[in-house]
């Protein structure tokens, strides 16, 4: 806002307001509502507004995620309102912004990240039976609409069938839940059911070692885009920012954006701050942890909203290695290129160059097929949406 030259510095400071732009969901203004606590709690005196706004991607409730042909569905329209300054800033899943932003907006900050995993939400009335995909019989039908979820799952799951289940996540919980729908299973984001409080209906978490699921790029982190130089804003946004998120997410979506090139595949992702010390040659990966083991192993922050803002020192950053794991598998799940690699990351350029090496790897192993047979035979894929 235009600041009248006769106002004092310290007036000026305390009726400063910012407008946040969020989805319109339950969980995209969970999600907001976590990040102006944070604020709040940095920042007393200023003022928040929340516009929360229904997007395109809101109203298509019925298409197949993947049939869109748009990338920014969710995020086009809000990203209009910070163009013309209408919105400061607006709160993301990080895992919906597209790894490429327009020219003049950036991703200002990352708060720190809520357990990343998927997790398995088995039927209430099959869940005393049956505690994983493994021992669902024969023919069951578990819902997600992710091609990543998908292509990864049909690799280990032969016997199971997997179905579009669209929807916010309470909407799509309801689906499961109705005794008559033809679902055994739904897989959610760990983070949205944690954030929702419905962590409970976890029947098990998903990880590279249990269940052969590796998760999405960003996912369970919150991504804060901004205009590009607002220094009013990059110095409000500077006391929530977590430099360990930011580097992994910037190394993350590197690599998404070295793979895809103009349309989103099928990759699985994980990556860990390992200790150098500690790090075992064996990359033991996540297994089968509780959301609360999660914490310890990782650093990250499992459903504490308190602290889940909380700035980590970067130095502390500086002294971990980042470990990547990475996948991209054919649509079947017939094909799949993996690696496992780990880098010492000094600033972000260093997590951008990391993704993009990781990249690398995959292109050598053969990643580059895969991505081609997918973009020859189909147009967009991608993770965004709902929730
Ligand atoms: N695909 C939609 C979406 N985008 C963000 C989340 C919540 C998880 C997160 O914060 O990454 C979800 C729901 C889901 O995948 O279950």
């Amino acid at each position: 806002m235009a600041a009248a030259p006769d106002v004092d510095s310290e007036a000026k400071t305390s009726t400063q307001t910012f407008k946040i732009g969020t989805r319109a969901s339950l969980l995209a203004k969970v999600q907001t509502n976590e990040v102006v606590n944070a604020l709040k709690k940095a920042w007393p005196d200023y003022h928040y507004e929340i516009v929360a706004m229904t997007t395109t991607g809101d109203n298509n409730q019925k298409t197949a995620l993947h049939k869109f042909n748009e990338k920014a569905l969710w995020t086009q329209e809000l990203e209009v309102l910070l163009q013309s300054g209408d919105l400061d800033l607006i709160v993301h899943s990080l895992k919906d912004m597209p790894t490429q932003l327009p020219h003049d907006l950036d991703l200002g900050c990352v708060t720190k990240r809520q357990d990343p995993r998927d997790a398995l939400v088995i039927k209430p009335t099959l869940v005393d039976k049956y505690r994983s995909l493994a021992e669902l019989p024969e023919g069951s039908v578990v819902g997600t609409s992710s091609l990543r979820r998908i292509a990864q799952l049909k690799k280990h799951y032969t016997h199971l069938k997997f179905t579009d289940v669209r929807g916010n996540v309470g909407t799509r919980l309801a689906k499961l839940d109705n005794p008559e729908s033809e679902y055994s299973a739904i897989i959610l984001a760990a983070a949205g059911l944690a954030r929702l409080g419905m962590d409970r209906r976890v029947t098990t978490y998903l990880s590279k070692d249990n269940g052969g699921m590796l998760h999405a790029v960003g996912q369970g982190a919150l991504g804060i885009e901004t205009r590009k130089g607002d220094q009013r804003v990059n110095d409000l946004l500077s006391k929530i920012c977590c430099e360990r998120t930011m580097r992994q997410g910037l190394a993350e979506r590197s690599l998404m954006r070295t793979l895809e090139g103009g349309c989103s595949v099928p990759i699985g992702i994980e990556t860990e701050w390992v200790s150098k010390r500690s790090f075992s040659p064996e990359g033991s990966g996540i297994g089968v942890k509780p959301a609360e083991d999660y914490h310890k192993l990782t650093g990250v922050a499992v459903n504490s909203p308190e602290n889940s803002s909380a700035p980590l020192d970067a130095e502390e950053a500086l002294s971990d290695e980042l470990v990547m794991r990475a996948i991209v598998v054919s649509l079947d799940g017939q094909e799949a290129v993996e690696v496992e690699t780990r880098k010492l990351l000094n600033s972000r350029e260093d997590a951008d160059q990391f993704g993009w090496e990781a990249a690398r790897l995959l292109v050598d192993k053969g990643a580059k097929e895969i991505l081609e047979a997918i973009t020859l035979n189909r147009g967009i894929i991608h993770e965004q949406g709902d929730a």
